[in-house]
């Protein structure tokens, strides 16, 4: 309980033998204010453990003491809010942005643990309909549903992992909003955040929770759903009437300008330094008072390309080009960002044209256009034929940030009713496929990733809808989703039509994606659709992918802080592919984009699967993966049907002889192990003896260790062999004849199994990589080097 009044705030400082000095000497120190206001240490503090074995272990003893503080609240009485005497409450948060801009300028990496899952309420009912509510007539562990809460933001916010924004209501009463996945809060610096979050701005909070906080402390409002967010004007009639008890004016609030040339010059200010949403913003509220302005309008498409708004930034070019005196400069700006508006939607046939007649109208724009119609072929080739260039893709791939700028393609697959998958849906083939066909193309609705980030942090979740803790940029992938939806209402079309777990609603049983086309987003951030974040979440949690993509080898250490900093995206049609560990397909990424390939021939009619895991698991390993249990429950593929009727002593003797090869054996010794191990899976195809593969790579191990380089090669061919391929050249000296030379050393042989999609990406690269550094290593055999070095391109790039 807080002290309601200053003189029982006095009381209690007296009590705890405190002098106002005192407080006032240390709000010159951070450090000691936060010590003396805090003992146990600032929210930002605790959400942010100094050592990573820190927060792994904080974590998983979070995850059920968590997990059991959600439960018990959903049982226990809501109480009424008791505001915090204001000058404390803003005291504490001034230290704790001390820590915050200390923070932001050391280099090492930061990090982050949030909870989703939670019940994040949606309003549906719009600010009109709801009754106003004040924080005092407010209750903890409550959704005041049919309510409002009117308030301002009473000083700086901050980004721990949420946006926390100190906020006051009409009678001064203040309290901690905690914002969730908003728009352009991902990674955001303070400057950023302050931005986005003016001080003074004036907030209608739709259906407000009170929340206890997470390890005690203060109550805080929680939003989840950042359409629950209704930014109001000054001049807005909800405010008529409206009077603050602290005044008009709230101090550090920043002066907002009165001309157009004002609203542009803020605008750009934004836009020169990354802030596109906020740039859109300014240029929005410009456009508000000046509706007129072709400079605002065409400034905010310019915003508007930049954070792929491509249907907005269209309505709004062509909302300039109506204008019937248009000067020449403004004109030939319209049009060129209209082409790259249609082009960014998909409609390149229509961006070709644009591009092509103002390039005969504008001669000193002709080079320019010549580039972007050459890209309008492109993408039309990609999209309508499967033609890609796949080493300019690699390339491009490699950039840091990595955008990526290539067409979905959808080949002979497609979407059907699967009533016995969950979802309902699965993908199947439209007409035979070959081993190695492109089937899917597709550009990840949304990707997150270090790049996204101003400062390098790496996240841990709390999945309570899967009861798992989760790593990775997967934390922002919900963030990713209301940013993509507020400048693309339709999208939201998408999303809703995933499956969302076994809680939600069923989707669907047909999936259909419209193309993207002109909206008129006139007001970002004033959401038109209803954010469901509870939904995406659902979405997310059974649909995302851990998205490392094709890149240079890297090291060890590299890649473990990489699972740290994990990719994680939300493809469209990929989604609807269900899981077999014996998979008959293979995803694999470049940058944000994702290419699926048959693994085997596939007969017209039947299922296509990926893997859900990485493959080469044995059953009882496949049998603990939390991932699959909470995705599937138990999986029926054909490999796991294989395994449960081999028996579980098998599986159990497969295990004891994959885990005892005894490296200081004789070769033979070994060799003998290897081929009971291979016993243990008679009756499986090749590709499927996953613990075979494993113990030649320890071979290999072995007789590299001896220098012994024949048989280095050996295992490497058998390990291609237990991928499903087969080598068609296994010589290792002698003269290669010219046909030799020219012939590729590998065959696809159409076996499919866990292990064929291991052939077409990384694994299966890296084993031929190997060979060609044998080659030229160690037997100086550069024509042998080459021949493999191109079994390796060949099968990257088929
Ligand atoms: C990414 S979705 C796959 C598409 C989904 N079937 C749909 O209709 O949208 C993942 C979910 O599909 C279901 N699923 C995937 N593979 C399955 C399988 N082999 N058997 C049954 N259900 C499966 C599970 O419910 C899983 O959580």
């Amino acid at each position: 309980m807080f002290p309601q009044e200053l003189d029982d705030l006095a009381r209690m400082m007296h009590e705890l033998g405190l002098r106002p000095e005192d407080v006032m000497k240390a709000a010159g120190d951070p450090a000691a204010l936060e010590q003396l206001l805090n003992p146990v240490g600032s929210r930002a503090a605790r959400q942010q453990a100094s050592e990573p074995s820190d927060i792994v272990s904080t974590m998983a003893g979070d995850f059920e003491q968590a997990k059991a503080r959600f439960d018990a609240e959903k049982n226990m009485p809501p109480i009424p809010f008791v505001a915090k005497p204001r000058e404390w409450f803003l005291m504490a948060l001034q230290a704790e942005r001390q820590e915050v801009l200390e923070r932001e300028k050391s280099p090492h990496i930061s990090m982050k643990h949030t909870i989703i899952g939670t019940e994040a309420h949606v309003s549906t009912i719009a600010l009109e309909q709801l009754e106003r509510v004040s924080l005092r007539q407010m209750h903890i562990r409550k959704t005041h549903q049919g309510k409002y809460l009117l308030c301002r933001i009473a000083t700086f916010p901050l980004r721990v992992f949420s946006i926390h924004i100190p906020i006051e209501d009409v009678y001064g009463d203040v309290c901690l909003l905690e914002l969730y996945n908003y728009p352009g809060t991902i990674g955001a610096s303070s400057e950023l955040v302050e931005a986005l979050f003016p001080v003074g701005s004036i907030l209608a909070i739709r259906e407000p929770t009170l929340k206890s906080a997470a390890r005690g402390g203060d109550p805080i409002l929680r939003v989840d759903c950042p359409s629950n967010v209704i930014w109001l004007e000054p001049d807005d009639k909800k405010l008529v009437g409206v009077k603050w008890k602290t005044g008009d004016h709230v101090p550090n609030s920043p002066r907002m300008p009165s001309t157009e040339e004002g609203w542009k010059k803020q605008g750009n200010g934004h836009y020169q330094n990354g802030r596109h949403i906020p740039a859109a913003v300014s240029y929005s509220r410009g456009l508000k008072r000046f509706p007129a302005s072709s400079v605002l309008r065409l400034n905010r498409a310019m915003a508007y390309l930049q954070l792929q708004y491509y249907g907005a930034a269209l309505w709004d070019c062509e909302a300039v080009l109506e204008h019937k005196e248009l000067p020449n400069s403004l004109k030939s700006k319209a049009l060129y960002r209209a082409a790259q508006a249609l082009y960014g939607t998909g409609n390149w046939d229509e961006a070709e044209l644009r591009f092509t007649a103002m390039a005969a109208e504008y001669p000193a724009e002709a080079t320019g256009c010549q580039i972007w119609i050459q890209k309008c072929r492109d993408r039309r080739s990609e999209a309508t034929e499967g033609k890609y260039n796949w080493v300019t893709a690699y390339k491009a791939a490699q950039a840091k940030p990595c955008k990526m700028d290539l067409a979905d393609f959808t080949g002979p697959v497609k979407v059907v009713s699967l009533p016995s998958r969950g979802g309902g849906r699965g993908v199947v083939a439209k007409r035979d496929i070959k081993f190695g066909e492109l089937l899917v193309v597709s550009k990840a609705f949304v990707s997150c990733s270090m790049d996204d980030s101003a400062n390098p942090e790496t996240h841990t979740i709390i999945n309570l809808i899967t009861n798992r803790m989760d790593k990775g940029y997967r934390a922002v992938t919900a963030t990713k989703v209301a940013e993509r939806i507020a400048g693309n209402p339709k999208a939201a079309d998408a999303v809703d039509q995933l499956y969302a777990g076994p809680s939600n609603r069923l989707p669907p049983s047909e999936y259909n994606t419209a193309p993207s086309e002109k909206v008129n987003v006139a007001r970002l951030l004033h959401f038109d659709r209803d954010v469901d974040i509870r939904r995406i979440e659902g979405v997310l949690t059974f649909n995302s992918f851990a998205t490392p993509s094709l890149g240079p080898a890297r090291s060890r250490s590299e890649d473990k802080i990489d699972e740290q900093l994990h990719p994680s995206s939300l493809f469209l049609l990929p989604s609807l592919f269900n899981h077999s560990c014996s998979p008959n397909a293979f995803w694999y990424c470049l940058g944000d984009v994702m290419m699926i390939r048959a693994t085997c021939d596939i007969p017209a009619g039947n299922e296509v699967f990926l893997s859900y895991t990485r493959g080469g698991d044995s059953y009882i390993s496949r049998a603990k993966d939390s991932c699959l249990a909470s995705l599937l429950g138990s999986c029926n593929c054909s490999l796991c049907t294989r395994d449960r009727q081999a028996g579980e002593a098998v599986c159990k003797q497969r295990e004891q002889l994959g885990s005892k090869i005894n490296l200081g054996n004789t070769d033979l010794a070994i060799r003998s192990h290897i081929k009971k191990l291979d016993e243990t899976f008679k009756d499986y195809p090749t590709s499927d003896r996953y613990a075979v593969i494993e113990a030649y790579i320890e071979l290999q191990n072995h007789y590299k260790a001896r220098s012994d380089y024949v048989n280095v090669l050996w295992t490497l061919f058998k390990r291609l062999e237990y991928m499903g391929l087969k080598v068609m050249d296994t010589t290792v000296r002698g003269v290669l004849s010219s046909s030799d030379r020219d012939a590729l050393p590998i065959k696809l042989v159409t076996i499919g199994g866990s292990q064929a999609g291991s052939s077409l990406g990384q694994v299966g690269v890296n084993a031929c990589v190997n060979i060609h550094h044998v080659f030229v290593g160690e037997f100086d055999d550069i024509a042998r080097a080459a021949k493999w070095l191109k079994g390796a391109v060949w099968r990257k790039f088929r």
